[in-house]
């Protein structure tokens, strides 16, 4: 099991943040979480990666538990996550190819010597993902989506068990971000990647290799379970408490607001 929480229940000062959320990810999953601004995804994210405690219910990652076994250290070392955040707080004097190697120790810039094993690694992934040409560019003179590629290479680096993307196409053009799903799509299918949970605000975004899904609503599981079963209209007017059409084409859902008139 890659993520277990049992009842998790977090409050802030007196609002109910999440409310008795259950969510089990197995390996070999790939799951989307969707849910409205607000909806507690990032609270969600921040309870994974050990940055706070729920306030009720038990969370357990990669087969450690919070407050027993629960190095946060260790926890976040085998997480890759890409977040806008983790972007924020990159030195920005580093290259492409630094901001890469960097993930091999878990840190946000490089300060220490690589192995001639890790520089390999890094010119791979960056190959992979087709960073390569811009490889010695310092990264914030990167694009958007070059930016996102680099910190995915970045998360990759220590072979993460599991690789949290929250909402990796934020800023991206429609060409940017299908090539961004097109690598993401590639990770997902090898055999031995981590199991992905991909973070979005976009029904569109959700592709064929995301065979599981969480609607988050209010703090709250509104559904959960295999995508294909889960996306439709009547799911979604429920969830959006108004009338929304599903169509799947090519394998991905696309949605729109049913006009009354
Ligand atoms: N520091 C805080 N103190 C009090 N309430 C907070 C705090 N941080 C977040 N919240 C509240 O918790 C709820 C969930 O927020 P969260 O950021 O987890 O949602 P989200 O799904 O990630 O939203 P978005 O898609 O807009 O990023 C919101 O109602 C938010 O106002």
């Amino acid at each position: 099991m890659m993520l277990e929480l049992e009842g998790v229940t977090r409050k802030r000062d007196d609002k109910t943040v999440l409310n008795g959320v259950n969510w089990q990810v197995r390996k070999g999953e790939h799951w989307v979480l969707y849910g409205l601004n607000g909806a507690g995804k990032t609270s969600l994210l921040d309870l994974i990666n050990a940055y706070f405690f729920p306030t009720e219910g038990k969370v357990t990652v990669l087969g450690m538990e919070f407050g027993k076994t629960y190095l946060a250290e260790k926890l976040r070392s085998q997480i890759g996550f890409v977040s806008a955040s983790v972007q924020q707080k990159l030195p920005i004097y580093d290259n492409a190819y630094e901001v890469v190697l960097s993930g091999a120790f878990a840190s946000l810039g490089l300060y220490q010597e690589t192995t001639d094993e890790i520089d390999r690694k890094g010119v791979e992934i960056l190959r992979d993902l087709g960073c390569l040409d811009y490889a010695n560019r310092d990264y914030h003179t990167l694009s958007q989506g070059e930016k996102q590629r680099v910190l995915i290479g970045r998360a990759l680096m220590a072979d993460p068990e599991l690789l949290i993307l929250d909402e990796p196409t934020a800023g991206l053009d429609f060409i940017a971000r299908e090539e961004l799903l097109e690598s993401i799509a590639t990770i997902a299918q090898k055999p031995n990647g981590p199991t992905i949970i991909y973070v979005t605000h976009h029904i569109e975004e959700i592709l064929p290799e995301f065979n599981k899904t969480l609607l988050l609503k209010a703090g709250s599981v509104f559904a959960s379970g295999n995508t294909e079963e889960l996306i439709d209209s009547e799911q979604l007017s429920g969830f959006f408490d108004m009338p929304v059409n599903v169509v799947w084409s090519n394998g991905r859902p696309l949605l729109s607001k049913v006009r009354n008139h």
